[in-house]
């Protein structure tokens, strides 16, 4: 997979040559590469912004210094003859990312992340790249607002690479995960010393009985997602919850 940022900020997504996401690149599994906007300006003050039209406070990112940037990093050929490409445009006016967008994403063959800064970018962007066929995504990474789009790409980021065949040693850490395929948050975790500061472990996980642990795990996750996040209980099909489930 190919993902290619650009930002004012390059030196933002240094994260990404830490960790897994940094190890994947070295082993090729990710081809991930940062662009600065201001390499695609043709003034001396190398300007990516202007006053809004309409008026209002702070400035506005020019569409013709993002056109010429996108336009080469998308590698110039027509957006509609790319089929597997994804725009992404980090708002906070954006639909809210999920897991299920980042397994979504994690089968494209190129992710592109435009990240704002100021009041954001030209809306023709968007419309631009639409019109012309491309998969244009904006995103919204929660319901508080950042000062630019790089956090958000960072956040997006490592939740599809991860996804991405070899990214993780044991896929199977994939499976058991919050907000993982049975839609529910994860169970609590516990290891070694058995006892701190007076608080034991619960006595199931001691037991060895596998069955009767994962039942637990259930329950937890349940119980978890009934109290933090009664929204995802309403949003599970009925196949999901068991009569056991239903007892809780
Ligand atoms: N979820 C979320 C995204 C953002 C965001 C994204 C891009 C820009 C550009 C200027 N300010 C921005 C804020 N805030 N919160």
């Amino acid at each position: 997979m190919r993902i290619d940022v650009v930002t004012i900020f390059p030196d933002y997504l240094a994260a990404l040559d830490l960790s897994l996401v940094g190890k994947a690149r070295q082993r090729g599994l990710l081809d991930l590469r940062v662009h600065d906007l201001r390499d695609w300006t043709t003034d001396r003050h190398r300007t990516v912004d202007d006053t809004p039209f309409g008026g209002g406070a702070g400035m506005v990112m020019r569409p013709d210094v993002w056109g010429t940037a996108l336009d080469d990093v998308l590698g110039g050929e027509p957006a509609a003859a790319s089929p597997g490409r994804i725009l992404i445009l980090p708002t906070p006016s954006g639909e809210v990312f999920t897991q299920r967008h980042a397994e979504e994403l994690a089968g494209a063959g190129q992710l592109v992340f435009a990240c704002g800064r100021y009041e954001g970018i030209d809306a023709r962007v968007a419309g631009h790249y639409r019109d012309a066929g491309l998969d244009v995504r904006e995103l919204s990474i929660g319901d508080y607002v950042l000062n630019g789009g790089e956090v958000a790409a960072l956040v997006m980021i490592e939740a599809v690479a991860r996804l991405v065949p070899g990214m993780v040693g044991n896929p199977e850490s994939l499976v058991e995960e919050s907000h993982g395929a049975a839609g529910l948050l994860e169970y609590p975790v516990y290891t070694k010393p058995p006892e701190w500061h007076g608080r034991g472990i619960p006595e199931v996980l001691l037991s060895g009985h596998h069955a009767r642990i994962e039942r637990w795990r259930r329950d937890e996750a349940l119980r978890r997602t009934a109290a933090r996040r009664p929204d995802m209980i309403a949003g599970l099909d009925g196949t999901v919850l068991d009569k056991h489930d239903r007892a809780l």
